[in-house]
């Protein structure tokens, strides 16, 4: 059973198609990355999975159920970081973990949780109206994690947190994955997403327009992968020669360095072919395409991809 199974999902809003035929499951335990420009239909495609907004089309199922027509089960698998969230502010950080303790049937120790999103006791006894919005941030991971969801849906997790909650968040991500459950988040730091996600999907004007493993993605697209290369009898002809090779996109030399774009798949035919023209290739670097080449290659008009 996939945790999310999202199958022929549009959403309309009167004229405006906010997600456009969409499907895609994601695997129990793994940790999704949900990308894509502003608009592009990721919140509304995370109000469908939370049954906080109906599709127009298809079925979204979470856990193996209906989110709309079994949303009291979902939701008691479910662990959530909304968008746009509120704290009450009259009640104290501690008193809104009690009540998700409460409201989930939950054994978990509130101070334990305080901990672990980073608020120490003393925070936990301020009321949340005085909290700043990292620390508000913080408190609603915490409960987020009430119960040991089996699945985790954070929309935008890492807003307003400062580097230390960054990978507080980061940690809490993967010791959830180790125990099991799934996480799914959209974000726009792509840092964050790289460091974390197993596969990630890409939203475009309402369609998933790349869906795969960072590395699968670099295997798919044009955004280049840099070479840098020390070499000894670098001729002209070889320079050429590499110039000519098909998927090397730009390349510069300076003295004995070269540096060479290329698809990430040809880098091999790079070094042999500056062999083969008589050249001593005394060492070499390579930069991959980090997830904001690939992010822009899928999203902007720019940049081919292959496939
Ligand atoms: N309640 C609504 N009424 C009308 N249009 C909406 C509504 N919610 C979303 N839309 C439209 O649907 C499209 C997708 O919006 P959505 O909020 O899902 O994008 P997003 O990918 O989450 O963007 P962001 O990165 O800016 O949060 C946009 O064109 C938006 O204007």
């Amino acid at each position: 059973m996939a945790a999310i199974e999202i199958d022929g999902v549009t959403k309309r809003y009167g004229d405006v198609v906010a997600v456009r035929d969409l499907s895609f499951e994601v695997e129990e335990g793994e940790v999704f990355g949900f990308l894509g420009p502003n608009g592009a239909g990721k919140s509304t495609t995370i109000n469908m999975l939370l049954d906080f907004v109906r599709p127009t089309e298809g079925t979204v199922r979470v856990l193996g159920h209906d989110t709309h027509d079994e949303s009291v089960t979902v939701r008691d698998h479910l662990g959530v970081l909304p968008e746009g969230f509120s704290v009450y502010d009259r009640l104290t950080g501690r008193q809104h973990l009690e009540f998700a303790i409460e409201s989930k049937e939950a054994d978990d120790d509130p101070d334990a949780i305080l901990e672990r999103v980073g608020l120490s006791a003393e925070d936990g006894d301020r009321k949340a109206g005085g909290y700043s919005k990292g620390m508000a941030q913080r408190l609603v991971l915490g409960m987020a994690l009430v119960g040991d969801p089996d699945l985790l849906v954070l929309d935008e997790p890492s807003t307003g947190l400062d580097p230390q909650g960054a990978r507080q968040m980061r940690d809490i991500v993967r010791e959830e994955a180790e125990r099991g459950a799934t996480v799914f988040f959209s974000s726009h730091i792509l840092g964050q997403v790289e460091a974390v996600c197993d596969r990630v999907g890409i939203m475009r004007d309402g369609q998933l327009v790349a869906e795969d493993s960072i590395e699968g993605l670099r295997e798919t697209t044009s955004a280049d992968t840099v070479l840098d290369i020390v070499a000894d009898d670098v001729s002209e002809q070889a320079v050429a020669d590499v110039r000519a090779i098909d998927g090397v996109s730009e390349v510069e030399r300076s003295g004995d360095a070269l540096t060479v774009s290329c698809e990430s798949d040809v880098k091999t035919t790079v070094l042999t072919t500056l062999e083969d023209a008589g050249v001593d290739v005394q060492d070499f670097e390579t930069e991959e395409a980090s997830l904001e080449d690939l992010f822009m290659a899928y999203t902007t008009d720019e940049q081919e991809v292959t496939a």
